[in-house]
């Protein structure tokens, strides 16, 4: 072996100590054997080119050079997809997560083209007839036009209903008419807008008959695609450097009484007829918000992947990684060895398997709603969209925070951006604003909650995720304290429904001394934001459970062991975060509480000789991690020292600077 591809001997040695099937927990995590299997071999198609590789790290390009790189990357993955990758996985799979994430191998950032794929492509396929589809999807696939998903203004972005910009029908010419009548009205943020998209989605104001329908979405061509120019009557350009996302081109967009055909609504909800006469959407009144419902669900994935990635990262580092000493004189140990280490890593790994599993389940539910709603039901989608709403809020802020600490618990090295920590921060930090900003959605959440507390109170059996409520009128006084798995997550129902029936009281309180409804539900979005958040942990930690015991039921022994361990630190550790809320509405008692964290000791101790099995288990390629210190191979040191030569910075012994600025201020007197 050459020291290149030596592997680091204290990781080696922690890979001779895992004493589980690394393979099993892999097929688990990615959903069977059969789902592993393609992505490898999608990986093994996509990556083996090694056309990942930059001379120069993108983080020494400047802005111009960057985003040139990014497109140039972003073609050459695009190009090995079409040819190759979808050969062998067929075309239904161009959108999926294991596609999206083997793009992380080229771009330590964003490719331009991630809305192409994430939202305008979706956008069609959601929104549109299947006329409108058979115009646009071909060719949105095969790449022939580029978009983006314009909603979000300079003035508006929670506030969907308070959007400006506006398209009017012209019956004469049968086109709508796009306009932007204020600064605020300026589309704003939406990545790949600013230089890449020829085409986008915009969402508008629908004026027909002299009357508003509300905003709906059309597709828009912006750019001429032969020399790219902006369209006449298109303003569109970048919108400048930003804490992460620096290669997504996010730009702004308006319109100067800009026409398009009327065929470029999206139809599949609503429709303008050639007349100007509007058909109402029949079923459910926020069906265009389907695009934002499917990227939320997305997003739950997402959110536990790139978790994986940062503790695979910090795991590793943490093996190779020596300091201080316990006893004098005495070897220093590996900081995974500091159980404080292993507290903040332990976590990450659970709650990446938590949020992975949450994710599948959350998927199966959307699809289970598509389907229904195909047949014309739409009574799903209220706690669709509740979940899918807190789902995404907490996973994205979990994940933001886990990722800080993963950095944290690298000390100095974390910072550096060739760890890919920094990147991976800021890319997920941006994940709990976009979307739907964390307060907003859990407000959501809340409204629903609200609403079947009322059913549940009326004694009407409320739907799956919510049942604990229906309990709720039927136990009296607080939760019976029980250490088991099924005990803790059914005091943490009672939480959230105590929670909920306090918000309750709160707002009839309110309202009986005066208070409109309105003014009552402001004044209690603290509490309401708290109990959506107590809920939605109570969905996380009863899925998480429930799909460990029905996955691993043939698993192997030493596989279901360490499995049910980390589902027990994650139902522990929230416990112990949560001591407060348990006190108050559940028989715990002090000895309880004791118990409950020499319980959390005790499994840190248990999975530390498997944690590098574990992060193993995510088998997330280097190429993907894209980090000097979390490879494989464990070769840390050797890394960083490699990354220094990259360094434009080191090229010549003595900077240009030196001789214009610095030799004539030491030189001056003062
Ligand atoms: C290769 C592809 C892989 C994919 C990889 C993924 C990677 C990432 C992909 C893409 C990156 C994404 C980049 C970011 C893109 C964006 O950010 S696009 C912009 C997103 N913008 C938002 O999310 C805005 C958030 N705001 C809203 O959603 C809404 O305005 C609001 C819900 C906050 C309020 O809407 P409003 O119309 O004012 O409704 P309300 O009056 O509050 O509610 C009325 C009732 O409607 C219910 N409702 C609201 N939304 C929905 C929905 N979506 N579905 C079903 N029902 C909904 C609401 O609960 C109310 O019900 P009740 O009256 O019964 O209480
Ligand atoms: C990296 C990135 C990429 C993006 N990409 C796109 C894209 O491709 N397309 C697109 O259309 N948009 C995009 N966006 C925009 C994004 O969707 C919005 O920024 C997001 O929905 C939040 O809206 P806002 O910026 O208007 O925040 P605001 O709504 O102004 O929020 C500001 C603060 O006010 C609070 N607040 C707002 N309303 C309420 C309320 N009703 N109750 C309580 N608190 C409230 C929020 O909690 C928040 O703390 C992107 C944003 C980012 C950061």
């Amino acid at each position: 072996m050459t020291s290149k591809n030596k592997i680091n001997e204290d990781l080696a040695n922690e890979r001779r100590k895992c004493n589980f099937n690394i393979e099993e927990v892999t097929y688990i995590l990615d959903g069977g054997k059969e789902k592993t299997l393609q992505r490898k071999k999608i990986e093994d198609v996509a990556l083996n080119g090694g056309a990942s590789v930059d001379d120069i790290p993108e983080e020494y390009l400047s802005a111009r050079e960057r985003y040139e790189n990014a497109i140039r990357k972003s073609c050459i993955y695009t190009n090995i997809v079409k040819n190759e990758v979808l050969e062998i996985t067929g075309i239904e799979n161009y959108g999926s997560p294991v596609l999206r994430r083997t793009g992380d191998a080229f771009f330590k950032d964003i490719s331009p083209f991630m809305l192409h794929l994430g939202m305008f492509v979706p956008s069609i396929i959601g929104q549109c007839t299947a006329e409108q589809q058979a115009t646009w999807l071909p060719r949105a696939l095969d790449m022939k036009i580029i978009g983006a998903y314009a909603q979000t203004e300079l003035g508006h972005g929670t506030f969907i209903r308070g959007l400006e910009t506006t398209a009017t029908y012209d019956p004469e010419t049968e086109e709508f008419v796009l306009h932007s009548p204020t600064i605020t009205s300026y589309k704003w943020w939406a990545g790949g807008l600013g230089r890449t998209a020829n085409h986008c989605t915009v969402v508008a104001q629908l004026y027909t008959q002299g009357k508003c329908h509300g905003t709906h979405l059309f597709i828009v061509q912006i750019r001429d695609l032969e020399t790219h120019m902006p369209l006449p009557g298109v303003k569109v350009g970048e919108i400048g450097p930003r804490m992460g996302f620096n290669t997504a081109d996010n730009g702004f967009l308006g319109f100067n009484n800009y026409r398009i055909p009327r065929m470029n609504m999206m139809m599949k909800n609503a429709q303008v007829l050639k007349d100007g006469t509007y058909v109402k959407a029949a079923r459910h009144g926020k069906l265009t918000y389907g695009t934002m419902v499917f990227v939320r669900v997305t997003l739950v994935g997402e959110a536990s992947f790139n978790l994986a990635k940062a503790v695979t990262i910090a795991v590793r580092y943490s093996a190779v990684r020596r300091q201080s000493e316990l006893r004098p004189g005495s070897i220093e140990p590996q900081i995974l060895d500091y159980p404080t280490q292993q507290h903040k890593l332990f976590i990450c790994i659970a709650t990446a398997h938590a949020f992975q599993l949450t994710a599948s389940w959350l998927w199966n539910t959307f699809t289970a709603v598509q389907a229904e709603m195909k047949k014309g039901n739409v009574d799903t989608l209220p706690e669709l969209h509740a979940l899918s709403s807190c789902l995404k809020a907490l996973s994205t802020s979990d994940a933001t925070a886990y990722i800080e600490q993963c950095r944290f618990a690298c000390g100095g090295h974390g910072y550096m951006l060739s760890s890919n920590l920094p990147f991976l921060y800021a890319f997920v930090v941006a994940t709990r604003t976009y979307e739907g900003d964390y307060t907003v959605l859990l407000l959501q959440t809340a409204r629903f909650l609200v609403k079947a507390w009322e059913q549940a109170e009326s004694g009407k059996v409320v739907t799956p995720t919510v049942a604990y409520l229906n309990r709720h009128f039927t136990t009296n006084g607080k939760m019976i304290w029980d250490n088991s798995p099924e005990g803790i997550i059914r005091v943490f129902q009672s939480v959230a429904a105590g929670k909920i029936s306090l918000c309750v009281r709160s707002i009839r309180n309110r309202i009986t001394s005066g208070m409109d409804h309105e003014d009552a539900w402001l004044m209690t979005t603290v509490q309401l934001v708290n109990a959506a958040e107590a809920h939605c942990r109570s969905v996380i930690l009863h899925t998480y459970w429930n799909e460990i015991v029905r996955l691993t039921k043939h698993s192997s022994d030493n596989v279901k062991t360490v499995l049910n361990q980390l589902v027990m630190l994650y139902l522990t550790y929230w416990a112990l975060e949560r001591t407060g809320d348990l006190l108050r509405y559940s028989t715990i008692s002090e000895n309880d509480i004791d118990l409950l964290q020499r319980q959390y000791e005790e499994l840190l101790v248990k999975i530390r000789p498997n944690a590098v099995g574990l992060v193993d288990a995510f088998d997330i390629r280097d190429e993907i991690l894209q980090s000097t210190l979390g490879s494989y191979d464990g070769r840390v040191y050797e890394r960083l020292m490699e990354e220094v030569q990259k360094n434009p910075l080191n090229k010549e012994p003595v900077d240009p600077s030196f001789h214009k600025y610095l030799k004539p201020l030491m030189k001056s007197k003062i």
